[in-house]
């Protein structure tokens, strides 16, 4: 991921629940989408992360990322002073990182069908973990295949997402993200701007003070 800068705005104004918001040709808001499954989701995020922790990343710029970051399935994205890239092997144990559990991958499929990208089947799931104040830099996800979507979905505690436009300086809409909220974005979406606000402190009857980011992808 490349950082990029954040822009200061008062919160947008709330937008309905359950209605897909288009943000682009290929990129939706779904809210509410797997609210129901939220608990589910973060068990498996608790098993994911007892097997391969949370860790704070370094960019090549040797900056640390304030997001703890995990994941499963074959590959995960890391970076470190090397530069970005997939991983097989966690950094942190070397070992593989834990599969992906049979339920993400069935949730992740479903999201990207409801979004209209049928045959989606992702072999990476990111965890990313938000504390207050955390945030996550405009950038391009660039390292995976670009033939398939990014499926995200947003859990615990609400941010505010920015989705900016196909070059880093392209104004940036601000859309809240709450818990069970899922967004997908690919074809000619698939390379946009887009980050985390920092986020507020605020609790969440399910994560406390914390929010937690599971990304799906494609890597091979
Ligand atoms: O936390 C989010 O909603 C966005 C995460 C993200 O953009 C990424 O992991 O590449
Ligand atoms: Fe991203």
């Amino acid at each position: 991921m490349t950082q990029g800068t954040l822009f200061n705005m008062e919160e947008p104004p709330d937008r309905g629940r359950g209605t897909p918001e288009i943000l682009g040709p290929g990129a939706v808001v779904l809210p509410g989408l797997v609210r129901a499954r939220a608990v589910d989701l973060l068990s498996a995020i608790d098993d994911i992360v007892r097997r391969a922790p949370l860790r704070h990343m370094t960019t090549p710029g040797g900056g640390r990322m304030s997001v703890g970051m995990s994941g499963c399935g074959a590959r995960v994205w890391v970076s470190d002073a090397a530069g970005y890239r997939y991983e097989t092997h966690d950094p942190r144990t070397g070992r593989p990182w834990p599969p992906m559990p049979g339920m993400l991958q069935d949730i992740a499929e479903e999201c990207a069908r409801k979004a209209g990208y049928d045959g989606f089947t992702p072999d990476s799931g990111l965890i990313n973990r938000y504390g207050p104040g955390d945030r996550m830099g405009l950038h391009q996800d660039r390292d995976e295949r670009r033939d398939a979507p990014i499926v995200s979905i947003s859990l615990g505690v609400s941010a505010v997402f920015l989705w900016g436009g196909m070059t880093r300086s392209a104004p940036v809409r601000r859309i809240v993200v709450r818990n069970g909220d899922v967004v997908v974005w690919g074809g000619p979406s698939r390379l946009v701007w887009h980050g985390i606000a920092p986020v507020p402190h605020a609790q969440h009857p399910l994560c406390g003070d914390v929010r937690y980011n599971l990304t799906f992808r494609l890597t091979a």
